[in-house]
């Protein structure tokens, strides 16, 4: 998560290849005075974004067994009060006020807000769970929100991530969630001969200082998937270690006992779609369905191999 600089630049500047798709009419720019909101897909464009989602999902079906879920597009303020969200990152979240709970007054409007990311959902979800596990897998796909104005077009305020979220012992979610992630780089290196790995850091999982930033990045805390995209490099993904944070936060597993960990392995649909595309011959989003299958199958194979 970027923190929002200002003043607020003045909007997007579409890329070659974006305006080439709006004149083709596979794709529409939802933008207001403080920039891109987001991008809607249409037809053979939203057929690869789908195919690049769910070819995520298929990846790890067999190895993870993920169990999936859906998300709100509303997250109860609550849950992102109870991990601190606000104290870190108190511009990123948008507030929610639709009419019809406005209207009903119950449980009020300031009670919400567009949800900034999807794994809030899986980990509400199991909060107050009596139960302790090794290893287990949650998947969902949701529409995130995130208000940090820039000049990029690819950095939305609204986009689709496809997240997975591993809870359990703490050395299995580092060992699994860097495997996962490394199946993940592999996969997408099949689709692009360009595909980068690097340390991370996140404001969110510490204090906003150098030398948190220095800890984080020699812990490992965030690795991030980058693809070239318009001269620059862009995170289409990214694996994050949480240790017990929001296991504890929202209890989840027995009281006593070592607390279980959490990680989670999430991908931006859209920056993923855009930067796929670009390397594709003739921006055809048909021609990438079908990289997109054959890569799969290669990354099948390959598990199966092994
Ligand atoms: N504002 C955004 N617009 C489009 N995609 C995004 C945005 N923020 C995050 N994503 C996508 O969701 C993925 C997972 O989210 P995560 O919270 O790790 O991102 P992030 O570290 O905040 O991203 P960045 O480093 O670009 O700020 C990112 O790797 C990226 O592909
Ligand atoms: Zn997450």
């Amino acid at each position: 998560m970027r923190v929002p600089t200002s003043p607020t630049p003045a909007g997007p500047r579409p890329d070659a290849m974006i305006d080439e798709l709006r004149d083709l009419r596979l794709l529409s720019l939802v933008e207001n005075g403080t920039g891109l909101i987001g991008y809607r897909f249409h037809g053979p464009l939203f057929d690869a974004f789908e195919a690049l989602d769910g070819a995520l999902v298929a990846l790890f079906r067999e190895e993870y067994r993920p169990t999936a879920h859906s998300c709100t597009t509303l997250l109860e303020r609550e849950a992102l009060e109870s991990i601190g969200f606000f104290d870190k990152l108190p511009s990123i979240p948008l507030h929610a006020v639709p009419h019809e709970i406005a209207a009903d007054q119950s449980p009020g409007p300031s009670a919400w807000v567009l949800s900034p990311s999807t794994c809030y959902h899986t980990f509400g979800h199991l909060s107050g769970i009596d139960e302790r596990w090794d290893l287990r897998c949650f998947t969902a796909r949701g529409v995130c929100h995130r208000f940090e104005p820039s000049a990029e077009s690819t950095r939305l305020a609204s986009f689709t991530m496809r997240e997975f979220v591993l809870i359990g012992d703490a050395d299995l979610v580092v060992s699994r969630g860097e495997s996962m992630f490394e199946q993940a780089v592999a996969f997408l290196g099949r689709l692009h001969d360009d595909v980068s790995v690097k340390k991370a850091s996140d404001v969110f999982y510490g204090e906003r200082s150098e030398v948190t930033r220095r800890v984080q990045l020699a812990r490992g805390v965030k690795r991030e998937v980058l693809i070239p995209w318009a001269g620059d490099e862009l995170a289409v993904g990214s694996r994050n270690l949480h240790r017990d944070l929001f296991t504890t936060v929202f209890g989840i597993g027995p009281n006593g006992g070592p607390a279980m960990h959490s990680a989670c392995v999430a991908f931006g649909i859209e920056r993923l779609l855009l930067a796929l595309l670009a390397r594709t011959e003739g921006h055809d989003p048909e021609r990438l369905c079908a990289l997109i299958s054959t890569a799969l199958a290669e990354s099948s194979s390959a598990v199966h191999a092994t």
